[in-house]
């Protein structure tokens, strides 16, 4: 399990103007998804640009445990081979999701939707993360939940039934992951499943069924929300997948470029789905010089090269219905918030209390230990930006979170005195070559135990 390994720690360093072209890799949500849908149709499905990160492999080990046949065949480039929802197994060992809320959660819908029993666990990170807002659905379209930790919590154990209900659900939360597990337990059911959500969340698993030859409608529902409409018992077939980059990595570069005097960058092929780019949103009504060229297509999704240069940024009022469109990009916007001049206040926050981390906390105490004003009022978090961080004080604790970890780290490359961070070794579950890609940028980032190949001015 990722969370046996030992701790890293990391520092950053102020760095010179970062310059270049970088492309981060594949859309974490995306390839999960990928894996998952392969598993269940017939035949084979060859993805590339897959997001090679422990998460997601994480998902392949779990795939291949319930059937499917699984190969690497080059660096992001995957085939695989699917068994169709009717010759699913039963795993013969605990599916350990390590770090991974998506793929856990995913496929307790797959299980919980099909005539086999798997039992889930993960990291410390993941068995704090709750699970009811998963089987509570899936309990209604027939699965048991044999065992579970306090709380429904995993470690658990869940039997599928032979064909599952089908329900209509309005998810109790705007969760992509909860919609995502109900469509995928929709798939063994005779007639047609609905999931509502009052705020409409990332798209990606109604694109993808689509793309797999299931029937999908969605239509408007209410003022931000969405009715989706699955009809159950299709004949899946095995696709082509191209992954684009993901926008929840770029926006690690996008923001250290645009604190860092005299940047310019340019983030190659990135997904630019409406549901995914509040984070850019914000950050172009802060004042961000952040410009999108060669806008093109790729497997369905549009992708874009995001040209961002240093910018003087100033505070905004976050809007709450923003919040499922960069629901990972908060600790992040925080970071640009600390170097803002003004206030800025992100509405809404709640789920980011059911992180890998309670990230609402987390990201609070980091900014507090990194000499940055910032308070928790309700579910909203207020950063005054004095255009400027200090820095260097105490490590900042990322409890087994990689956007914690990554998100202090750029806040370092501009501060006055550097940022330490308790652990980095979790980045390695959605962007394994964060380090080196932002130090091919000009970055000056040192994780303990590793030699840095490309220099920065210190
Ligand atoms: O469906 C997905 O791929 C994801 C959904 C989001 O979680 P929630 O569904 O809990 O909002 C997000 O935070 C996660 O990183 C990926
Ligand atoms: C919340 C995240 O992931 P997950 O829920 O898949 O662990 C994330 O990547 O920020």
């Amino acid at each position: 399990m990722s969370s046996s390994l030992p701790p890293s720690p990391a520092r950053s360093r102020r760095s010179g103007a970062l310059t270049g072209r970088a492309r981060v890799p594949g859309d974490k949500s995306i390839s999960h998804r990928s894996l998952i849908l392969g598993l269940l149709s017939v035949g084979e499905t060859r993805i590339e640009g897959l997001l090679e990160g422990e998460d997601v492999l994480a998902t392949g080990r779990a795939c291949a445990a319930l059937g499917a046949t699984v190969e690497r065949l080059a660096a992001g480039r995957w085939r695989v081979s699917g068994v169709g929802v009717g010759a699913l197994k039963s795993p013969a060992e605990t599916l350990d999701f390590g770090n991974a809320g998506t793929g856990s959660r995913l496929m307790m819908g797959v299980v919980g939707g099909h005539p086999i029993e798997a039992t889930f666990d993960g990291d410390a990170s993941l068995r704090s993360r709750p699970m009811r807002r998963i089987l509570d659905p899936l309990e209604k379209m027939g699965a048991l939940v044999v065992s579970a930790a306090e709380g429904g919590r995993v470690p658990l154990t869940l039997r599928g039934p032979n064909r599952t209900i089908p329900i209509t659900y309005e998810t109790p939360a705007p969760s992509a992951q909860i919609k995502s597990a109900v469509l995928l337990a929709g798939l063994n059911a005779p007639g047609v499943t609905t999931v509502i959500e009052r705020e409409a969340t990332r798209d990606h698993t109604e694109r993808m069924l689509k793309a797999f030859g299931a029937e999908v409608t969605v239509e408007p529902h209410g003022a931000h929300g969405r009715a989706i409409r699955l009809v159950g018992e299709p004949e899946l077939r095995a696709t082509q997948i191209s992954v684009p980059a993901d926008p929840s990595s770029a926006a690690f570069a996008l923001v250290a470029a645009l604190v860092t005097p005299g940047s310019e960058i340019v983030i190659e092929g990135v997904m630019t789905n409406p549901l995914r780019t509040g984070l850019m949103t914000t950050l172009i009504e802060m004042g961000a010089d952040v410009t999108l060229s060669d806008v093109h297509e790729v497997g369905g999704e549009e992708v874009a090269d995001i040209v961002v240069r240093a910018s003087r940024l100033a505070g905004v009022d976050v809007p709450p219905e923003r919040a499922p469109t960069m629901i990972d990009e908060y600790p992040i916007l925080a970071v640009a918030a600390a170097f803002a001049e003004g206030e800025t206040r992100m509405r809404g926050l709640h789920e980011l209390r059911v992180k890998e981390s309670d990230r609402l906390a987390a990201v609070h105490a980091g900014l507090l230990a990194c000499g940055v004003e910032a308070r928790i009022e309700g579910d909203d978090l207020i950063v005054t930006g004095k255009g400027g961080v200090p820095g260097g004080g105490e490590p900042v604790a990322t409890h087994l979170d990689h956007r914690i970890a990554m998100s202090f780290l750029v806040m370092g490359l501009a501060s006055e005195r550097p940022v330490a961070i308790d652990d980095a070794a979790m980045i390695a579950t959605s962007f394994p070559d964060f380090v080196p890609l932002m130090r091919g940028l000009g970055a000056a980032i040192d994780v303990e135990g590793q030699v840095e190949l490309h220099g920065a001015s210190s």
